[in-house]
């Protein structure tokens, strides 16, 4: 009895230390884990940032017109509800590439340190804070843009470059919703009044002729009440095969 009891505890002894040696591997292993996923979160993490969602630096006006599109249903100020004027957010990521169906592999080919332009500023609202919304049927998107102090062009207002680079993405995520991959072929812009850096606009895109793989789509950028027109501009897409993004 005495030595089947001896044997019993001296079993419960290795076990224990097999144990504690265990979960000594284990802490080890989830600590180191944890240490590498706190150094390096933007390649461990497995989820990608939406850029489209609020953060701190978004003012009232940005917030408002954020809240008007984003609730379920909502619909155009100007009334186009009926035709397709329920708005979706389009999600937004620094690697339009990877994060696109099948783009995780083609981003490593073609650059795996490229960063989509308008979203590379660390500094929230130092630059472009956007989000962008769709209609139903596709033929329409509204972005609402807050610029920040570092698109400065001429003195308190927005650079011309950098309302070309919004209006771009803007009617290339619209054209790419319909048809990716696509390149700008043509952008005409008019510049009819300055917009003050740090205020909120409204940019509206709207579908117009499609010719086989030609896309043709408006822009008007306006003040966020829609009182004031700051821009209009034409841009031609064409659809392309993935073979031309690879030939550079
Ligand atoms: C799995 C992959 C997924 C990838 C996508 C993933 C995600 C996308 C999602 C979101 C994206 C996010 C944000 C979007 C942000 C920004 C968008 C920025 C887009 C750009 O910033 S992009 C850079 C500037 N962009 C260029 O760097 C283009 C240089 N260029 C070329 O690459 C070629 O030039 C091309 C491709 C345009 C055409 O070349 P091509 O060989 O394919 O076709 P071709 O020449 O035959 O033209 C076909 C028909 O377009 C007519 N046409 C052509 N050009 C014209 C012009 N300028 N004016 C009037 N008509 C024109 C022709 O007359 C003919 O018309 P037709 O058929 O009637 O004869």
């Amino acid at each position: 009895m005495a030595k089947s009891l001896g044997h019993f505890s001296s079993l419960v002894s290795f076990t224990k230390t097999q144990l504690s040696r265990q979960c000594a591997r284990l802490f080890f292993r989830t600590s180191v884990r944890r240490t590498v996923m706190r150094a390096v979160p933007s390649i461990l993490s497995p989820k990608a940032r939406d850029f489209s969602l609020p953060n701190p630096s978004w003012g009232d006006e940005m917030m408002r017109l954020y809240n008007h599109y984003n609730q379920q249903g909502g619909v155009d100020p100007e009334g186009g509800g009926e035709q397709g004027g329920r708005w979706t957010r389009l999600p937004s990521y620094n690697r339009s590439l990877k994060y696109a169906i099948g783009g995780v592999y083609l981003s490593k080919i073609i650059q795996s340190k490229a960063r989509l332009f308008t979203r590379n500023i660390q500094q929230a609202g130092a630059a472009f804070e956007y989000v962008v919304f769709y209609t139903n049927d596709k033929q329409r998107c509204v972005c609402v843009l807050q610029a920040g102090h570092l698109l400065e062009g001429p003195p308190g207002h927005v650079h011309g470059g950098a309302i070309a680079t919004m209006i771009d993405t803007v009617t290339g995520s619209h054209a790419s919703l319909l048809c990716a991959p696509v390149m700008t072929a043509n952008l005409n812009v008019n510049y009819r009044s300055p917009i003050p850096l740090g205020s909120t606009v409204l940019i509206e895109s709207t579908l117009g002729e499609q010719e086989g793989r030609k896309m043709f789509v408006s822009c008007k950028i306006s003040s966020s009440d829609g009182s004031k027109l700051h821009t209009e501009a034409t841009a031609l897409f064409v659809s392309v095969g993935v073979s031309h993004l690879l030939r550079g």
